[in-house]
């Protein structure tokens, strides 16, 4: 099934993808398209069994993987991402299709996930260890880093592609080879970079993709547990990652995760106003809220709300929202019933609480099921669910703050500890507050900030691990130490 008009339609498939081989199954899922809630795929609803016997390929794979030379992983992954280049137009279209973002968005999805692996072919090269001189002055130590193994990989369905390249590059760059299960709402995106990983002579047993839509947790579990597979590497929830972390104890597994924020966006009296506005609404609402370093709070000094919410308010009535195919949208919908109540959820709280509606929003039956337009709050207080709880949806949720002391203590009163904004043309200011906040990601007077080059993760509730950047590739490795003792000229 096909409607998407691709230049190379074979970058849809219909099958997991194991060990170099397209393999299919009995049971099957669908997937539909959030917008119009069609069905666009059918794919195999693979037994949990599954799990164990794709990372004993994988295994298999890595005792030859992980001799082969940084150089010629590096050609590997450049050559992936060439491919990836190649195909972006038809890639982000598979990603607007089955995750329902704006074809724009979903192309800049698609660019940023291949320069992960275009900097991972970079990195590869640069995997170096230290000589060190230890007490004894007739030893002699260096070491190295070496591939950690075998990893499971669990992503979510807010980028499709990203998500996976941004550890399978860093994991194949550094000689891992892994096991990924994509979101079953979105695994066409995943198929397709196993399809390019084909094409560019990735060896067999090196990529592969495990299918589950029914059996979710039993995967999960064999992928926490086996003990051939020595890393998990997860994106999502809190919850979910909290219960993977409990069950790879098992194996003592090496574990980065990437999970839920609460992102607050600072804005002093002192900032630009009309570019404090544009990149607030910028990460509030990039992929209509849904992605993890979306801003959940926004807080602005007194002297300046009743404007900021102002030009907010106004901003956010531009908005188109439709169909992620059609030129002139300018947000999509949200992926399914489930996250719309949440949104719905956290406004009623508020509102019930003394927030006040400048933008209502609300859902929009007439352009299907998953469409809603945005609300915008004022008077938000600390007790509303929208201060504790992530709402990975198009609230946004202005709360009027007087003194940096008082916005440092709000901003960091949550579990959470990803991304933050501050907003000020004060260098004192941008500082200090940078410094005072709880989090992992700092960006500061701009609302989008994630690249291939910057280190990625967080603190708190947001798990731990850093992905991209000239750390992304120590996730995946372990150092090992070689000491070579008693030299001596005296033979
Ligand atoms: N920090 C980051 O880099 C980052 C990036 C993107 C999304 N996220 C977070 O992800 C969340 C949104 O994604 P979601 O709602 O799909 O998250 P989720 O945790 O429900 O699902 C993520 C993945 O985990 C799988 N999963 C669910 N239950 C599981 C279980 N018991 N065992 C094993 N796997 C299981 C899902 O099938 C999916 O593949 C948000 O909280 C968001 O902040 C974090
Ligand atoms: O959803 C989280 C990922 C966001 C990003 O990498 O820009």
């Amino acid at each position: 099934m096909n409607t998407l008009d691709l230049n190379f339609p074979e970058l849809v498939r219909d099958k997991s993808y194991i060990n170099g081989e397209w393999v299919g199954s009995q049971r099957t899922f669908d997937v539909y398209d959030p917008a119009t809630q069609e069905k666009i795929a059918t794919l195999p609803d693979q037994d949990p069994e599954v799990v164990d016997t794709t990372i004993d390929a994988a295994y298999d794979a890595f005792k030859e993987f992980k001799k082969t030379s940084p150089r010629v992983r590096s050609r590997l992954l450049r050559k992936w991402f060439d491919l990836m280049t190649e195909h972006t137009d038809d890639l982000a279209k598979i990603v607007t299709w089955e995750n329902g973002k704006p074809i724009a968005e979903a192309t800049g999805e698609t660019k940023y996930a291949a320069s992960y692996f275009e900097w991972y072919a970079e990195e590869a090269p640069r995997m170096y260890g230290h000589t060190i001189q230890p007490s004894n002055p007739k030893n002699r130590a260096y070491t190295s880093l070496e591939p950690v193994g075998v990893v499971s990989i669990i992503t979510p369905w807010n980028f499709p592609i990203a998500m996976i390249t941004r550890k399978a590059g860093a994991a194949i760059a550094a000689g891992c080879t892994v096991v990924v299960k994509p979101d079953a709402q979105t695994p066409l995106s995943c198929l397709a970079l196993a399809f390019l990983a084909e094409k560019a002579g990735i060896p067999k047993g090196v990529f592969n993709v495990v299918l589950s839509a029914t059996k979710v947790p039993e995967f999960g579990l064999k992928l926490c547990k086996n003990k051939k597979s020595k890393k998990i590497s997860f994106t999502g929830s809190t919850n979910v990652g909290k219960i993977l972390m409990e069950q790879s104890s098992s194996s003592l597994k090496k574990c980065s995760f990437e999970l839920g924020g609460n992102a607050p966006v600072i804005v002093f009296n002192d900032a630009r106003l009309d570019q404090a506005v544009a990149q607030a609404i910028a990460t509030k609402f990039r992929g209509l809220g849904q992605t993890c370093v979306c801003a959940n709070r926004i807080y602005v000094q007194s002297g300046i709300y009743d404007e900021f919410a102002q030009k907010f308010a106004n901003a956010v009535l531009k908005f188109k929202i439709g169909n992620g195919f059609d030129k002139a949208t300018t947000h999509g919908p949200l992926i399914n019933e489930k996250a719309i109540e949440k949104v719905e959820s956290h406004v009623k709280d508020a509102i019930s609480k003394g927030a006040k509606v400048i933008v209502p929003g609300g859902r929009i039956p007439e352009l299907g099921p998953n469409f809603y337009s945005p609300t915008v709050l004022t008077n938000i207080t600390n007790d509303m669910r929208v201060c504790s709880e992530e709402t990975f949806g198009p609230l946004g949720a202005l709360i009027k703050f007087e003194t940096c002391q008082e916005v440092i203590d709000m901003a960091n009163d949550v579990d959470y500890g990803l991304a933050s904004y501050v907003f000020s043309e004060n260098v004192n200011t941008v500082h200090l507050v940078s410094e005072a906040l709880e989090c992992g990601m700092v960006s500061c007077n701009t609302g989008i900030f994630t690249d291939a080059a910057i280190p990625f993760g967080g603190v708190k509730e947001s798990g731990y691990g850093r992905e991209g950047s000239l750390y992304g590739i120590l996730d995946y490795t372990v150092v090992k130490t070689v000491t070579i003792g008693n030299l001596s000229l005296e033979n």
